[in-house]
């Protein structure tokens, strides 16, 4: 099976010039849910990344520990009590793009969280399920068969492909992936993003893998991940529920790594984030 590898092309071609006939409805309405007490920072960053990634309106449900840091940092996010089920059940309703998992945790009110979202998200909206999100479901695999929304973005990393798809890392090529996508999704509605240093996109539907061409070490870093989750959801939100707004969003989390790799060591997540604006300037005008 043949994978094709992508770069900055189809970040010119999702990009394009804002309209000045719209508002901040016409650029996707987000939820953000994660954050427990100890992990309050992988939502935070996750947030800052969908607002510097161009999210019109961002909400975040996090534990109440984490508000005044999430005000602090990201200002133009809305704040919800995670704890406070019926209100964030019923913000989800809203949305355009849930994303899940980030800082999450594992307890069983994270579960019985993501067990609502798994039934209650619509064909009209879709998911982005990261980190804990994603061990929750290695748990509880039967909740994927729950999921009713238009378009579902995976984004584990090895270890969390590993827990969830049962394919040991050195295993995950192409033709198990596809077959295990196949098992868990059989509406075939997923975009698998399995992330390491050569991160491959899984569009299930198609059955066509793709390999991102840019990214380097410096990225190692924890809470690279979150920010590429809070950029994919900015770009759903933005650009419309597609496989290319998947790969642009994979692209240029990478791309603007490497321009900060340029003259650093290393590459701090909110470096990212910060550097979204001007990268999707320059792509909408090429
Ligand atoms: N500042 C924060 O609050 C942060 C919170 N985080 C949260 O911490 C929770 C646990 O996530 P973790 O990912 O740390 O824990 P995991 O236990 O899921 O995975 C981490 C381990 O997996 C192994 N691994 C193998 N291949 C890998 C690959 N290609 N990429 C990454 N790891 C690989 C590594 O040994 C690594 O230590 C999640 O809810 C996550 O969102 C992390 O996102 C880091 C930052
Ligand atoms: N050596 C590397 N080269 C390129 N990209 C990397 C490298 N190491 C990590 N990354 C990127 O950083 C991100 C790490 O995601 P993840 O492990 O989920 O981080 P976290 O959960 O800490 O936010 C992924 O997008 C991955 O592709
Ligand atoms: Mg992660």
């Amino acid at each position: 099976m043949e994978t094709e590898e992508f770069g900055s092309e189809i970040a010119r071609r999702v990009i394009r010039p804002r309209p000045s006939q719209s508002h901040k409805g016409n650029y996707g309405r987000l939820l953000l849910i994660g954050g427990s007490e100890n992990f309050g920072g992988a939502i935070m960053m996750a947030a800052e990344a969908a607002v510097s990634s161009g999210a019109g309106l961002t909400s975040v449900a996090t534990d109440p520990a984490n508000l005044t840091a999430l005000h602090a940092r990201v200002p133009e996010a809305m704040f919800m009590d995670i704890h406070e089920q019926a209100r964030v059940l019923d913000l989800l309703k809203k949305q355009d793009v849930i994303l899940c998992g980030p800082g999450l945790g594992n307890s069983p009110y994270a579960l019985e969280l993501l067990t609502k979202l798994c039934q209650l998200a619509t064909p009209s909206q879709s998911l982005v399920l990261d980190a804990s999100a994603l061990d929750l479901l290695a748990q509880q695999p039967d909740l994927l068969s729950l999921i009713k929304a238009k378009q579902v973005v995976l984004t584990p990393h090895q270890m969390e492909w590993q827990r969830l798809s049962g394919i040991k890392i050195p295993d995950q090529e192409n033709v198990r992936n596809f077959q295990v996508l196949r098992q868990l999704f059989p509406k075939r509605n997923v975009i698998l993003v399995l992330k390491s240093n050569h991160t491959h996109v899984y569009d299930a539907t198609q059955e066509r893998a793709y390999l991102n061409a840019a990214g380097n070490p410096g990225m190692a870093t924890g809470g690279m991940g979150d920010t590429l989750a809070g950029i994919i959801a900015a770009f759903l939100g933005q650009f419309g529920p597609s496989l290319d707004a998947v790969l642009a969003a994979v692209h240029c989390h990478s791309a603007a790594g490497d321009l900060l790799y340029q003259d650093k060591y290393l590459v701090r997540p909110t470096e990212v984030s910060a550097m979204m604006p001007k990268l999707m300037k320059r792509y909408s005008n090429e």
